[in-house]
């Protein structure tokens, strides 16, 4: 499909969970100007994000209001020490680290045996601009259908992946949903635990939640000015 250049600014903003929509939700009621923004949790997963995500392309474009910015936005967790509990992420590279083939010679992605995509990249001034409105680090934000749970698979996948600054299982699927309407696509996330060892009570999720909804409180301005055909 191609990009909707000329449409007036809308944007997606898709959550896997309703307590990341509700943060992110809660940032952008009470403004009083603004873009268009639609905040949904489509479900926990790449393929629930993907399938939730272009529904709802789709059903903007029939209704003649199509969206002209998709965001994944959510917790995640953080490669550490580069992203600590509490700190943000805004992906300049959104890429999926478990979609491929075991081999003898260890991982290959599905582009190494000659399928689709792993990576796709957010516009870069957009990404900056985002970045400093809220002081979040960029680097890559991985998507996993299994988060990780051991210093050895948060060792291997950063040895794959050395810009790796977070995890979370969403972004991806929500980019490649974008991508199939010809939109540009942005990952933010707020870091709730470390990758690594599984320790699921110590999620720092309310800190999280408070990050994320604090990071949209300041995108406004930025969303505004955003169009399709300058980024
Ligand atoms: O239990 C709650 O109150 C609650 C509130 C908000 C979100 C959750 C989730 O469990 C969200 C799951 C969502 O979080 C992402 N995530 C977070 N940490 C990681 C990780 O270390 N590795 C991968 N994904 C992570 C992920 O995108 C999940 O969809 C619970």
């Amino acid at each position: 499909m191609t990009p909707h250049a000329a449409s007036a600014p809308r944007v997606l903003v898709a959550t896997a969970v309703p307590a990341e929509r509700d943060a992110v939700a809660g940032a952008l009621t009470g403004a009083a100007t603004g873009p268009s923004v639609d905040v949904l949790a489509v479900g926990v997963g790449p393929a629930a994000a993907a399938a939730g995500t272009a529904t709802a392309l789709a059903r903007g474009a029939a209704e003649g209001r199509p969206y002209t910015l998709v965001v994944s936005a959510g917790i995640g967790g953080g490669f550490q020490p580069d992203a600590p509990v509490g700190s943000l992420v805004v992906a300049d590279e959104i890429t999926v680290a478990d979609l491929g083939a075991e081999t003898p010679e260890g991982f290959t992605p599905v582009t190494g045996l000659g399928f689709g995509a792993v990576t796709h990249r957010p516009p870069p001034s957009l990404v900056r601009e985002l970045a400093d409105a809220c002081g979040a680090a960029t680097g890559a934000v991985l998507t996993v259908s299994t988060v990780t749970g051991s210093a050895g698979r948060a060792a291997a996948l950063r040895l794959r992946h050395p810009r790796a600054l977070a995890e979370a299982m969403e972004g991806f699927g929500v980019a490649e949903a974008a991508v199939l309407h010809g939109l540009p696509v942005l990952e933010v996330r707020a870091v709730s635990n470390p990758v690594g060892p599984r320790d699921r009570a110590a999620w720092r999720i309310g800190d999280a939640l408070s990050a994320l909804s604090d990071a949209f409180g300041k995108f406004t301005p930025v969303l505004r000015s955003c169009t399709t055909h300058d980024r």
